[in-house]
């Protein structure tokens, strides 16, 4: 190993004991971040109060990262939110590298997430989304001038498809309605976004998050989703699931529970924390992205043409565009693909901390330093985009950049061990959910708009959504 000593990656002054965190606007913290990495590198230190942090916005700084050291940015660090939302990291995406999370990736991969296990649940995703096609179809014959605010339509869809897919109903609506469920997703994804000053300060830093409101915040979000899990649980421990013929994720767990004699331990607390991760990872990031691509579309009337031109071409009168249709729609596949390089929906992905000591690009990386990916950034790298900001899906058209981790200049579903491991079923997600889209509906703004006034100004948080929710007017397209 490398003994001598290496300098600290460059970064902005800091102040006494904030160090960076004045420069953090939270709504947007990783355009601020992009900017101050114009400044000082794609390579940059910060401290955030007591945190040694460093972010990397380059995509070659972020090969060399992952190629050469992946395992020691393969940690997540213990931060209070995302502690207590994961019962103590007992579920995949917060819990530090090691065997338990190991343990928890195979056992999402074996039962949920493997590529034959997402093409089973076709049938659910076809009969939800033309579901939501109903819905908007119907809303549209009410009324003529009625709005469509697609960021909730979308947060819907793909909240009824992970639960009709991963628990075995859509508890949103059965067998009670429970939609208010929604809105700790969004929450949850706001306070893993959030400056907790308790991370920073210690017991010092925890006084003002009491003092801010953010403490409450998180208890209130934590019990909601609690007792969210504790319904679906208590539903599948005594119906025994007669009217399904199939074991969901949940009967799986809840297996692993019961059996004391396997290698595995599954407690109770361990169930409810990878129902978290499914939940909120399959729900928020793809209502997110779904939302993006619409606004994309609207702003871009060339390429909303285009889309809809070579979907309707191709699903003619059929009624319905369905999933085998998607392998010969390369346009609508490079539309999902810009808009997660410009929104990928976790701009920052999920914070990394190092396990131990790195060089990297001559720079000193020492261990237990808090991580940022910047892959909103890294999206509009200007070594790598050509016009990084146009919405121009043509880029990949005759490319074979990967968007799984594989190509580091596009990284929205993040790279190295830690990648995502629901890109499969969220990638098929947002196709098919588009297309149909795209096929069933002309969209019109609202009254008085033009396609120029359609903002692209974003929420705060993990992930980041659409401030002003899109709302078009759907127009029912004729195919009689
Ligand atoms: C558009 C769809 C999605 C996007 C853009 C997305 C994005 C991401 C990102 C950026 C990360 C962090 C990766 C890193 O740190 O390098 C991540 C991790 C994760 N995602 Fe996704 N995701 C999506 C869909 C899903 C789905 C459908 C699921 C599950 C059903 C899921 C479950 C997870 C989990 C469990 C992790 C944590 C992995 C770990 O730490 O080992 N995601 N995702």
């Amino acid at each position: 190993t490398d003994t001598t000593t290496h300098p600290a990656p460059p970064g902005p002054r800091r102040l006494p004991l904030i160090g960076n965190l004045h420069q953090l606007d939270l709504s947007v913290s990783h355009h601020r971040l992009w900017q101050l990495s114009q400044l000082h590198g794609p390579l940059m230190s910060l401290r955030l109060g007591l945190t040694p942090a460093l972010v990397i916005s380059s995509a070659k700084t972020a090969r060399e990262a992952i190629r050469a050291h992946d395992l020691e940015f393969s940690n997540r660090p213990s931060l209070v939110g995302q502690q207590k939302l994961s019962y103590g990291g007992l579920d995949m995406a917060f819990a530090p590298y090691g065997e338990h999370w190991k343990q928890n990736r195979r056992i999402s991969a074996e039962n949920l997430l493997n590529p034959k296990r997402v093409q089973s649940f076709r049938p659910i995703r076809e009969d939800e989304v033309s579901k939501m096609v109903e819905r908007i179809s119907e809303a549209a014959a009410a009324s003529r001038s009625q709005l469509v605010d697609l960021s909730e339509t979308l947060l819907f869809l793909t909240a009824s498809l992970i639960c009709r897919i991963a628990f075995g109903r859509n508890y949103l609506v059965e067998p009670e309605p429970r939609i208010h469920v929604l809105r700790s997703v969004r929450e949850a994804m706001v306070v893993f976004g959030s400056i907790c000053f308790e991370d920073h300060f210690g017991w010092v830093g925890s006084v003002v998050d009491k003092v801010t409101g953010l403490s409450s915040k998180l208890q209130r979000v934590f019990v909601e989703l609690d007792s969210f899990y504790e319904v679906m649980i208590r539903d599948h421990l005594e119906k025994k699931r007669e009217q399904e013929d199939r074991d969901d994720f949940i009967d799986v767990l809840l297996r692993m529970g019961e059996d004391r004699s396997g290698s595995v331990h599954v407690s109770r607390d361990h169930i409810k924390a990878m129902l978290t991760d499914i939940f909120i990872g399959a729900t928020d990031t793809n209502a997110a992205t779904l939302a993006w691509a619409m606004t994309s579309l609207k702003k871009n009337p060339r390429v909303m043409d285009k889309a809809q031109r070579e979907i309707r071409s191709l699903v003619g009168s059929k009624g319905f565009v369905d999933e085998d249709d998607l392998l010969s729609l390369p346009y609508l596949k490079a539309v999902v693909k810009e808009t997660l390089r410009l929104y990928p929906p976790a701009p920052l992905l999920l914070p990394r901390e190092t396990t131990g000591r790195c060089i990297l690009s001559g720079y000193e990386i020492r261990p237990k330093t808090l991580v940022y990916i910047n892959a909103w950034a890294i999206g509009r790298d200007s070594e790598y985009w050509e016009s990084a900001e146009e919405f121009r899906p043509e880029r990949f058209l005759d490319s074979d950049v990967d968007f799984r981790g594989q190509s580091f200049e596009l990284v929205p579903f993040g790279c190295g061990r830690r990648v995502c491991p629901g890109a499969s079923l969220g990638v098929v997600t947002l196709e098919l959910a588009l297309a149909n889209l795209l096929y069933s509906f002309d969209w019109e703004l609202p009254e008085g708009m033009k396609e120029e006034d359609v903002d692209t100004e974003a929420t705060p948080g993990n992930t980041i959504h659409k401030k002003i929710p899109l709302c078009l007017r759907a127009k029912v397209k004729n195919y009689a």
